[in-house]
């Protein structure tokens, strides 16, 4: 059965008179890791923010652990948080990091920091400061800080920024345990869709502050059928082309790249049909839609209505 770990409802954020957040509103069941998606200045660290109670909130309820955001007791003494930057002591080791965070939580136990410190793979580095370790391995200690205590729910802004291609599947794979073993409920913002892809389980879809979408994985994988992706020197012209000679349906991704939604045709006559109408094809080639595509979709659909209604 689902339980709510958190429940957005109707959140709205003002700066002044630039307005953050639009009547938001979500929910993170027990279990899920739910990605959070956006363009820069979407509102995602903000949201994070009035989550943890890093910033005060305005209008609307944002229900943790089932206390209330402003009345919080226990909640956040359950929740593990890395946002923007990790927090360490630059001039401690990790594992003097690791001691103080303990200490911070009564936890008196030389077992759970020599687990965390082997569950994100920094034994090696104990015994170096934090300002000596590389982004890589401070991300990681940020993680250790955010899971020492065991946390039912965890916070992560951009927890891969920054991380080499091998750190980043080490990263996805400490995600993944840390839910499969120690049922960790998650919320993550990446811009690297690809691998939020690869460890969520539910998305939401973040623009101008407002909640455009919200899906599991099993209904982006439906919703993303298979295609021929095309890319070309001019979108507009080869729309023309393909809509004059019946290859429908396809959506205009941007200036040049087109997804013709029909699995069974010939990417060689469709590459005849557009250069001989004087389109310069680049690529075409077919594939299953990706968590890029349907989220650059429903972007630019968003931006259609919005354009429409001024
Ligand atoms: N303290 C603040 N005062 C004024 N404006 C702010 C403040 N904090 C955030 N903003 C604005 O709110 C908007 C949302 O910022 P936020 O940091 O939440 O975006 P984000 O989705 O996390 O972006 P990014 O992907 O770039 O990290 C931005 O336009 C930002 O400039």
């Amino acid at each position: 059965m689902s339980e709510p770990i958190l429940t957005i409802n109707q959140v709205s954020k003002h700066f002044g008179h630039f307005q953050a957040l639009d009547h938001l509103s979500f929910t993170v069941q027990r279990g899920d890791i739910f990605g959070l998606i956006g363009e820069n200045g979407a509102g995602k660290t903000t949201l994070m923010r009035l989550i943890t109670g890093l910033s005060p909130m305005q209008t609307g309820s944002i229900t943790l652990l089932g206390e209330k955001a402003g009345h919080y007791q226990r909640a956040l003494s359950r929740i593990g948080a890395v946002i923007e930057s990790p927090a360490a002591f630059e001039k401690l080791t990790v594992l003097q990091n690791l001691r103080l965070c303990a200490i911070q939580h009564g936890i008196d136990d030389q077992q759970v920091m020599t687990e965390t410190i082997d569950f994100v793979g920094l034994q090696e580095k104990q015994r170096t400061q934090a300002r000596h370790l590389s982004l890589g391995q401070r991300q990681r200690l940020g993680l250790a800080l955010a899971i020492l205590p065991r946390p039912d729910f965890l916070i992560l802004d951009e927890p891969i920024n920054g991380l080499d291609p091998s750190g980043i599947m080490e990263f996805r794979q400490l995600l993944k345990r840390l839910n499969e073993e120690r049922q960790t409920t998650m919320l993550i913002s990446s811009h690297i869709l690809s691998e939020l892809y690869q460890v969520s389980t539910r998305f939401g879809i973040i623009h101008h502050g407002r909640m455009i979408k919200q899906l599991s994985k099993t209904e982006l994988d439906q919703a993303n059928q298979s295609g021929l992706s095309i890319t070309v020197d001019q979108a507009p012209l080869a729309a023309q082309v393909l809509d004059h000679n019946g290859y429908k349906p396809f959506d205009v991704l941007d200036d040049h790249r087109l997804l013709l939604r029909k699995g069974d045709v010939d990417a060689a006559r469709v590459n005849q049909l557009l250069v001989t109408n004087g389109v310069l094809v680049q690529d075409i080639s077919h594939q299953t839609g990706s968590l890029e595509q349907f989220y650059m979709q429903l972007l630019g659909q968003t931006e259609k209505q919005e354009a429409n209604h001024d």
